[in-house]
């Protein structure tokens, strides 16, 4: 295993990552861990990339900007090709791609499938992650770690590093930034450091109600869902060591019609759509939150430039 060579090793290095992995490996948690406490997010799409911007790792040799892919999915429709045709087309603009594979389970079928279409990603370099290490002893580890490199024998990957790491006792995390650095391309910074303002927090989070709110139903309705977050204040009256940051969010479909499948059964799927992003909004700002969210009906929104100006297009 060894990295790229660098024709400088003094020189500053620039580009981007994608985490992959099946739902719950661990990307997001990983992302703000690298990222640390530093969280420098950008809303727009900059010129330099079609992909949302999840976080910047700025240090003196190298700014690593981790963006977001959609996930891969079985496709079953037409539709759903055309979105892991979109994954692919990713992969390959990505200077490097982190793919996460939790300690505490064996590889299955999920991991093989992501694998699989990992291997056609022939000109990105790929680093192996192992995430949640500190839920497994240093046996589970290892077989862990052995599985992996067979798996990548098998399919004719060849992983730049392999690396456990535990993004919550933050064990390794440093070393994974070190071990990405050296895969980037030669160049200066391609994002300022730091200064931000509210503004991106809010779309940032109405984007990751919007990833979640679309999971499993992006076929069905895949251009249809649009999250505007209307509030987001610190609860009055809490403790300094124990705040909670709520958000007021609605999401808007175009039509009626479309309300049972974001609801769901009983409200359970809007619930699950509420927990998951809460979870990954609450990584994000590193705050307790309550999430407020509210279905709205914003009749053709898609065809309505008064309608598409209020959400923010
Ligand atoms: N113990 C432990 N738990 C972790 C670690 N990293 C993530 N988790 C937990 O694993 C769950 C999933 O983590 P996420 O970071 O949301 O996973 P994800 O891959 O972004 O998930 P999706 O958005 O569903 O694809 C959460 O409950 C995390 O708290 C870790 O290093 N150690």
């Amino acid at each position: 295993m060894s990295v790229r060579p660098s024709s400088d090793d003094q020189a500053h290095r620039a580009g981007f990552a994608c985490f992959v992995g099946r739902p719950n490996a661990g990307k997001s948690t990983l992302t703000n861990a690298l990222v640390g406490t530093k969280v420098a997010i950008t809303s727009g799409r900059p010129q330099t990339t079609r992909h949302t911007v999840r976080g910047i790792v700025h240090r003196p040799d190298a700014q690593l900007v981790l963006v977001d892919t959609p996930g891969l999915h079985k496709p079953r429709t037409l539709l759903g090709e055309r979105l892991n045709d979109l994954v692919r087309s990713t992969w390959g603009e990505v200077d490097v791609i982190g793919f996460c594979l939790p300690a505490d389970q064996k590889l299955g079928p999920g991991d093989r499938y992501i694998a699989k279409e990992l291997a056609e990603a022939k000109r990105t370099p790929k680093v192996a992650i192992v995430t949640k290490t500190d839920l497994v002893d240093s046996k589970t580890l290892a077989e862990q770690l052995i599985a992996i490199d067979r798996l990548g024998a098998e399919l004719g990957i060849e992983w730049a590093q392999i690396v456990p790491v535990s993004a919550v006792s933050g064990k390794q995390v440093g070393l994974l930034a070190d071990l990405l650095a050296p895969l980037l391309p030669e160049g200066p910074a391609l994002y300022p450091d730091g200064d931000l303002t509210d503004e991106p927090e809010q779309v940032m989070v109405a984007e990751l109600i919007r990833e979640a709110a679309l999971e499993g139903v992006r076929d069905e309705l895949p251009h249809s869902i649009a999250v505007v977050v209307e509030e987001m204040l610190p609860r009055e009256g809490r403790p300094a060591d124990r705040p909670l940051l709520d958000i007021h969010a609605n999401l808007y479909i175009e039509r009626p019609s479309q309300k049972g499948i974001i609801i769901g059964p009983k409200g359970a799927r809007l619930k699950e759509v509420g927990t998951k992003s809460r979870r990954h909004i609450e990584a994000l700002l590193g705050t307790p939150v309550f999430l407020d969210l509210h279905v709205k009906v914003a009749k053709d929104w898609q065809r309505d430039p008064k309608q598409l100006r209020k959400l923010g297009f």
